[in-house]
């Protein structure tokens, strides 16, 4: 099992944990405006060290930034394996093409 999909499953446990002994169980306690604030602060925090801060720093953002994407899926009962199907859909359609290619909603 890959390392996103194995924190999906965490993720999906440690929501049932009591919030004081787990930081996704207090962040969905917290409720779905939060952690999209969450993943909103992670992503600028991500650009901000992609664009002054050390390699290191932009690792460690970019691992904030997907975590906190994964609680935000799990939150909206998105499974990964949908998101990663989607990016196999888009594998070789190029990227000028994809926005056409992509169905209505
Ligand atoms: N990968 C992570 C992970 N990355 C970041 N974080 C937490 O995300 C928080 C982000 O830090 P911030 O300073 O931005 O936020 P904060 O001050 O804690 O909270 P706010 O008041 O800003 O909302 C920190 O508390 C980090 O510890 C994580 N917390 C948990 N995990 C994974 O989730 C699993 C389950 O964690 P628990 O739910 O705590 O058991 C862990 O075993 C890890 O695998």
């Amino acid at each position: 099992m890959d390392t996103l999909t194995r924190l999906e499953a965490t993720i999906a446990q440690r929501r049932k944990a009591s919030p004081d002994d787990s930081y996704v169980a207090k962040l969905n306690a917290k409720g779905l405006p939060k952690i999209c604030e969450k993943v909103g602060e992670e992503a600028t925090e991500t650009v901000i060290a992609a664009l002054a801060g050390t390699d290191a720093e932009l690792t460690g953002e970019a691992a904030d930034l997907l975590f906190h994407l994964l609680v935000l899926l799990g939150a909206k009962d998105i499974p990964l394996h949908d998101v990663l199907a989607e990016l196999d859909r888009r594998e070789g359609v190029s990227g000028l093409d994809e926005k056409a290619a992509r169905t209505p909603d």
